[in-house]
């Protein structure tokens, strides 16, 4: 057995871990998926055809203020819940430095890693390590960074990397050059909704921005049998993603079927999250989506959730003028309900196969997790 329960739900990679990462061991049976990947749903040939389907906006037309742009995205987001984004003003050298220090990070050998890996009852999921699959088990065939950006003292800066040194800043830039970002999008997508900017605006302004830096180790054994993340929904208002490679292996599911998204040079990709959902009142949905991993090659990601509210409050945006879909909840109530069927889940692993004092432990760290993406 590769790795302790403990160390599972703790989240931890251990050396076992990343032997079976560089693929000098078999598999272990907790990353091995048997049929359940076939059966999320057939998946899209990627030819030409289905991924011309793939929505692509130019952020350089939304700026113009082009209604055939802004079109085109508020048909990607209520349609997909998804887009890639091209033309975007986000700086260069920003990028660049974000890119070579995440490959950088990710290089280092595992005791520094380690370093700051995640301390799971002091602090939720922040720090370095392992994400696993609170229905299955299973653990994700990846290795990533999970930190607290915005606000600024939601940062716990004992575990932001200081290997290499330029990380830090590197990650605090770039987390400026996201803020900017989301709200441009926000602000075109008000635009698309028929409301003031600041209306949406004002729901993302000084709430939690979180980055993951996920690395996707290449499976050379059998890489149709680990999920990098299996399927989810974002819980938050609005995810980008920075590719830093051309690997495939992202999937979004549409009407059923998964489409491969093939990754794009110099754009971003864009998925509307559950609480950007609630906030148009249904009219964007959030997409579901996976990362599958490659037999060759390493795929390597930045993910930055961009939290939000209205006055403390998940609800459709009352400028609307519509009747409510979805109730009006407190943030937090909300976050505990998006939370409340992993208590579930982890009741049916507690009475399946493991210990109740992992069971405790696992809970521990979830409402951690709760209280601590819960500060809107
Ligand atoms: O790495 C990716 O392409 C997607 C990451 C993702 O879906 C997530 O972190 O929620
Ligand atoms: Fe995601």
């Amino acid at each position: 057995m590769e790795a302790s329960t403990k160390n599972m739900l703790r989240d931890e990679i251990t050396d076992a871990t990343a032997a079976a990462f560089a693929g000098t061991t078999v598999i272990p049976d907790r990353y091995v998926w048997s049929d359940e990947i076939a059966r999320e749903g057939a998946v899209v040939a990627c030819d030409e055809e289905s991924c011309k389907l793939i929505p692509i906006l130019d952020m350089a037309s939304l700026l113009d203020g082009s209604q055939e742009e802004i079109g085109k995205l508020g048909s990607a987001c209520r349609g997909w819940g998804f887009f890639q984004l091209k033309n975007h003003c986000v700086d260069k050298t920003v990028l660049e430095r974000v890119k070579d220090n995440t490959l950088e990070f990710f290089k280092l050998p595992l005791e520094k890693k380690k370093e700051v890996a995640i301390v799971n009852a002091e602090d939720g999921f922040q720090g370095f390590g392992h994400h696993f699959n609170t229905s299955t088990g299973k653990l994700d065939w990846a290795e990533s960074l999970l930190l607290g950006l915005q606000p600024v003292e939601h940062r716990n800066m004992d575990i932001w990397p200081t290997h290499p040194p330029t990380f830090r800043e590197a990650a605090e830039r770039y987390s400026m050059e996201m803020t900017k970002l989301t709200s441009l999008l926000m602000a075109s997508m008000a635009i698309d909704l028929g409301v003031k900017p600041e209306t949406l605006l004002e729901t993302i302004q000084g709430k939690l921005q979180n980055m993951v830096f996920h690395h996707y180790p290449p499976c050379r054994h059998d890489a149709d049998k680990v999920m990098g993340i299996p399927s989810h929904t974002d819980g938050l208002c609005l995810t980008v993603v920075l590719e830093l490679d051309t690997t495939p292996g992202l999937q979004v599911k549409k009407e059923g079927r998964w489409f491969p998204v093939r990754p794009l040079p110099g754009s971003f990709t864009v998925f509307v999250g559950d609480i950007l959902e609630v906030l148009t009142n249904g009219k964007y949905k959030s997409v579901e989506h996976r990362v599958l991993v490659d037999a060759e090659r390493d795929r390597v990601t930045v993910a930055t959730f961009q939290d939000a509210c209205v006055a403390g409050m998940v609800k459709p945006l009352p400028e609307l003028g519509e009747e409510a879909r979805y109730e009006s909840i407190g943030k937090l109530d909300y976050t505990h309900r998006q939370f409340s069927f992993l208590s579930s889940v982890v009741m049916k692993m507690y009475t399946s196969s493991m210990s109740l004092g992992i069971v405790l432990l696992h809970s521990t760290i979830l409402m951690h997790y709760i209280w601590t993406i819960s500060k809107c």
